[in-house]
């Protein structure tokens, strides 16, 4: 049984379907990632499994059971965890108040009671910002702002991750340290499901990865297999049939993803 199922999920906004009979699964342990192209409704299905939006048809199952209809703060006590696109921090809160905040909120009234074992200077060193700790919030580089969400997020100890493009503004050796620190936190049991846009590092870290295009998933599977997928190519890079046809790939208006065109590119013939 998966941690988190998408089983037949529709999203609809008046005429426009956001999200098409879509099913897919994460798993304890595993990096998953969820991409497609813009528009293709990748956060649209991040409200649903984490609460923000009610799926006009279909189920989210956590742990085997049904949170469909639960709260988003029900279903973060059950151990769902988001960070989002836009940063979510309190601006005029120092970095470590950010993160203690967040973990005494997770806690509710226990958190009066009795205190919580999550070591917040801890969780700043693990994420890699400890030299911010004592600084507002809203006076740090976006890099390490975006590691400030996933340190809140950490701060509730969630068995899920669900990470909404955690690598935006992270330079080259912040996304490589990104990745590891990905890879240790599935490796201690937790579920990552994150989209993505960077291909070099969702190539390399996911385990399992599902592709949305116009709300359906069109496939889904290990990094190679999804790297080979002839649809998969036609839907990020506008052909599959004819490579010599590059440069009219580059200028299908739907492709913002600089990234996928030199890892998902059919590669080179050679004679
Ligand atoms: N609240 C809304 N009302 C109407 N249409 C919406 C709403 N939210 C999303 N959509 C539409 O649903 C579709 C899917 O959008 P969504 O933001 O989920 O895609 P996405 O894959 O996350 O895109 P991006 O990579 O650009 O963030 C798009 O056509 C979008 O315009």
């Amino acid at each position: 049984m998966s941690l988190l199922e998408v089983d037949d999920v529709v999203v609809q906004f008046g005429g426009v379907t956001a999200v098409d009979h879509a099913a897919f699964t994460a798993d304890a342990g595993r990096i998953t990632g969820l991409i497609g192209p813009n528009g293709a409704g990748k956060t649209t299905c991040f409200n649903v499994i984490s609460g923000l939006q009610r799926p006009t048809h279909g189920r989210v199952l956590f742990e085997g059971r049904s949170v469909t209809r639960l709260p988003v703060h029900r279903r973060a006590r059950r151990g769902m965890g988001r960070t989002f696109q836009r940063l979510e921090a309190f601006g005029s809160l120092s970095v470590r108040d950010n993160v203690r905040v967040a973990r005494d909120i997770h806690r509710g009234l226990l958190g009066v009671l009795r205190p919580s074992a999550v070591d917040v200077d801890g969780l700043l060193e693990r994420v890699g910002i400890a030299a911010y700790a004592g600084d507002r919030a809203d006076s740090i580089p976006t890099g390490a702002a975006r590691l400030l969400e996933l340190a809140r997020c950490l701060a509730g100890d969630p068995k899920i991750l669900l990470l909404d493009e955690p690598s935006s503004g992270l330079d080259e050796s912040e996304t490589d340290a990104f990745g590891e620190l990905l890879a240790e936190l599935a490796a201690e049991g937790r579920a990552i499901l994150m989209v993505e846009h960077d291909m070099d590092l969702v190539m390399s870290v996911c385990d399992d990865i599902h592709v949305l295009d116009f709300g359906r998933v069109i496939a889904s599977g290990p990094p190679a297999v999804i790297r080979a997928d002839r649809e998969v190519q036609r839907a990020y890079l506008g052909y599959a049939d004819e490579p010599e046809d590059h440069d009219r790939a580059n200028d299908d208006t739907r492709t913002d993803l600089p990234a996928v065109e030199t890892t998902m590119s059919i590669p080179a013939v050679t004679p």
